[in-house]
């Protein structure tokens, strides 16, 4: 176990910005996996809406709800008390009023998280601002935003003509202004997540935008647990699906050829002293007429 550490804070990751220090993110959606991630060191975990597929089995974040969102910002927050947490505002959560924007925000600090993030840029600027001004720290996503997939015709890459990469600046600018602490770009050409990490006060961060001011990956596909899709940005550091699926076939194997469970090993044992009443207990037992015989 590494030894209890300190809890960042947003000055620390903007120092981390001035002294070009990467801020390591990824995602977390169960108190193990929160374990893992604060045993690994990183600095930040998001609870992604991103859980709604990798633990919850949607195919899309659509459909998830903001119950589901407490739910894993709270066993994150018990798995990992010592790091920075940002709570992903799902679908449906923000978009339709200032006054439920702030409020389903604070539902996340409430349950712990220290941040929230949501998707889009001018058109949620006066969410961001609402939020900003009840004293909670927003990220803001922009690029490939997942919740919006259906109008980009699928996860599709984004800002890789003029017209879109001049919309994500100008968004970038904007969300900026409306007060937002962090931006987050998600499959976005390197030269525009480079230019946003020179030109804007607040950390730039990617997942799948190229080097700038830190990293994001999901932890699904970090491990190598999620199996219905890769996304290019993606460095698979493990494959843990398949030691899963061998632990799990093993202990098939060991049950149907009988070498599971061993007795003394995996068996408990009668105490000393019960031991004569017990055999006695059987032998009693073995005179009633058996089942069969009823
Ligand atoms: N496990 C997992 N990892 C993720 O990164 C992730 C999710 N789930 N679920 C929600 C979204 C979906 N994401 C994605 C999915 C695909 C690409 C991608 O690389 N698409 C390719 C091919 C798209 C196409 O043309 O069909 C691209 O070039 O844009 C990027 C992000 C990111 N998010
Ligand atoms: C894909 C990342 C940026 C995200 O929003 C999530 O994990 O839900
Ligand atoms: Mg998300």
């Amino acid at each position: 176990m590494t030894e209890q550490r300190k809890k960042k804070t947003l000055l620390d990751f903007y120092n981390m910005k001035k002294r070009d220090e990467k801020v390591v993110w990824i995602t977390g959606y169960s108190a193990p996996q929160a374990r893992f991630c604060e045993q690994a060191g990183v600095d930040m975990i998001l609870i992604g809406d991103s859980g709604g597929m990798c633990l919850l089995g949607y195919d899309s974040t659509i459909p998830v709800t903001m119950e589901e969102m407490i739910v894993m910002s709270k066993a994150v927050r018990r798995g990992a008390p010592n790091t920075w947490i940002i709570g992903d505002m799902p679908f449906m959560s923000y978009q339709k009023s200032n006054e439920s924007a702030v409020e389903n925000a604070g539902r996340f600090i409430k349950a712990g998280c220290d941040s929230i993030k949501l998707e889009g840029g001018k058109c949620v600027c006066s969410q961001i601002r609402a939020i900003t001004d009840a004293g909670i720290v927003v990220y803001a996503h922009l690029g490939m935003t997942p919740q919006s997939s259906n109008s980009f015709g699928g996860y599709k890459a984004q800002g890789r003509t003029v017209n879109s990469a001049r919309a994500i600046i100008e968004d970038a600018y904007a969300v900026q202004e409306a007060g937002a602490k962090f931006l987050l770009l998600e499959a976005v050409p390197p030269e525009i997540s480079l230019y946003l990490a020179e030109q804007l006060d607040i950390p730039v961060y990617g997942i799948g935008g190229g080097m700038c001011d830190g990293q994001l990956l999901i932890i699904s596909d970090v491990i190598g647990e999620f199996q219905l899709f890769t996304p290019k940005f993606v460095k698979k550091y493990a494959s843990i699906a398949d030691t899963i699926v061998n632990a799990i076939t093993e202990y098939k194997k060991d049950v149907q050829n009988k070498t599971f469970p061993e007795d003394p090993l995996h068996c408990y044992h009668i105490f000393k002293k019960h031991k004569e009443g017990i055999e006695k207990l059987m032998e009693e037992l073995a005179k009633k007429p058996k089942k069969e015989e009823k």
